[in-house]
């Protein structure tokens, strides 16, 4: 039988095909710390902390600043997005995934784009490969980019994305009102009073002009998954994003004192949240961002979403100055997300923490970054 064309295509791991791990896909340093179950009953040291949106609102806040000064993540349940629309939109993403890989590459995200098929952004700072499959998209321009990517969609396609480009978007509609439900709630965690919060949207307008950016995750079955990584530890670099795991578990928070890896446990509904680099400037470093990495199955593929919110790429983000105690300069300087992204390049290369490079010099030796994650150790 002739080789399909796809597999010829060099620039495409076949990840089905693959019966052992390769050198290039295989990671040094994985195992230095234990991986802990964060499952465990509520309040015992390492489970992760559940914010359940159906509280009244003081409790939630309350919730909500614990997790995010102490973990810089939680699991958010009772949030409203229907689970039945959740369910839809895992079966699109597995769907995209599951088409043949010369249609996949036909997005492939080029040097410098932001979208497109591959492997996410920091992959390009490391040499190893991870083992995973990603499509980063703007769910605002869906419909115009599927349009772009596979024109003859609703012939040859007709059973794929493009026709069901409503699902995705029924979902940015929910996650957008509920990414404004969040962040308002982040600010009366940080002590805001109704007014402030108020204040605060009027000055710097940030709910209004947040944007969102999908980032799907496809980690297939792996032959020695204590070889490979489905995606290298990093935080996220915005403002705060909701991740949705598949019932298959993979997402590991990193924690210290003792350093250990978190697993996060697949909650059926809920999303996770992570805090990401800009919310730790925005709060003053009183909000911390999260180290976190995805591992592999051997038997199971493994789907995840991330709804990235964050600002427009070139407005300055600064800390506030309600987070900034009475006579401290603040700790980190004004950054635009895509100087950040730029300062986040050069740290990968010299192993330092962005977040320390953008600390103010007053504030730099205290600048918490360094002290929630480990050296970054991987690149090999
Ligand atoms: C909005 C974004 C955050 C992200 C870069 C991006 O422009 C789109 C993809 C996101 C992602 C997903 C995987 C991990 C990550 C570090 C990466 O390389 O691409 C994040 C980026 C981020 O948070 O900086
Ligand atoms: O797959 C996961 O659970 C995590 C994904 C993630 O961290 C990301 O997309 O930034
Ligand atoms: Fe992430």
């Amino acid at each position: 039988m002739p080789t399909p064309s796809h597999l010829k295509n060099p620039l495409y791991f076949d990840f089905r095909a693959a019966r052992r791990v390769p050198e290039s896909h295989a990671w040094p340093a994985l195992h230095d710390h234990p991986v802990v179950d964060g499952g465990g009953a509520p309040a015992t040291p390492d489970a992760v902390p559940v914010v359940d949106l159906r509280e009244p609102g003081a409790a939630a806040a309350a919730g909500v600043a614990r997790a995010a000064e102490q973990w810089g993540a939680f699991l958010l349940t009772g949030h409203g997005v229907p689970a039945e629309l959740l369910a839809r939109v895992e079966d699109r993403i597995a769907c995209l995934f599951a088409l043949p890989a010369a249609d996949k590459m036909r997005a492939s995200r080029g040097p410098g784009d932001a979208c497109g098929y591959g492997s996410p952004i920091i992959a390009s700072f490391f040499s190893k490969c991870m083992w995973s499959e990603g499509y980063t998209f703007s769910p605002a321009s869906l419909r115009g980019d599927l349009r772009k990517l596979w024109p003859k969609a609703g012939d040859d396609y007709a059973s794929f994305w493009f026709v069901r480009a409503d699902v995705m978007e029924e979902f940015h509609k929910e996650m957008h009102v509920l990414a404004g439900k969040l962040l308002e709630l982040f600010l009366r965690a940080l002590g805001l009073t109704d007014e402030q919060v108020a204040a605060v949207e009027e000055e710097r307008r940030i709910g209004e002009t947040m944007t969102a950016t999908m980032h799907l995750n496809w980690y297939p079955r792996c032959p020695d998954p204590r070889r490979a990584l489905g995606l290298i530890a990093h935080t996220d670099s915005g403002f705060f994003t909701f991740v949705l795991q598949s019932l298959v578990p993979g997402l590991q928070l990193f924690r210290h004192a003792p350093d250990r890896w978190v697993a996060v446990p697949a909650v059926p509904g809920a999303f996770v949240v992570n805090v990401g680099d800009l919310f730790q400037i925005l709060t003053n470093g009183r909000f911390h961002s999260v180290y976190h990495r995805a591992v592999v199955n051997r038997d199971l593929d493994r789907i995840s979403l991330g709804y990235f919110l964050g600002p427009p790429p070139h407005a300055k983000v600064a800390p506030l100055r309600e987070a900034v105690p009475p006579g401290r300069t603040p700790a980190y300087r004004a950054v635009t997300w895509l100087e950040y992204m730029g300062v986040r390049e050069k740290a990968f290369a010299t192993g330092a923490s962005a977040l320390n490079m953008v600390a103010t010099a007053a504030e730099s030796d205290d600048a918490d970054a360094a002290v929630h994650q480990p050296p970054l150790v991987l690149s090999s």
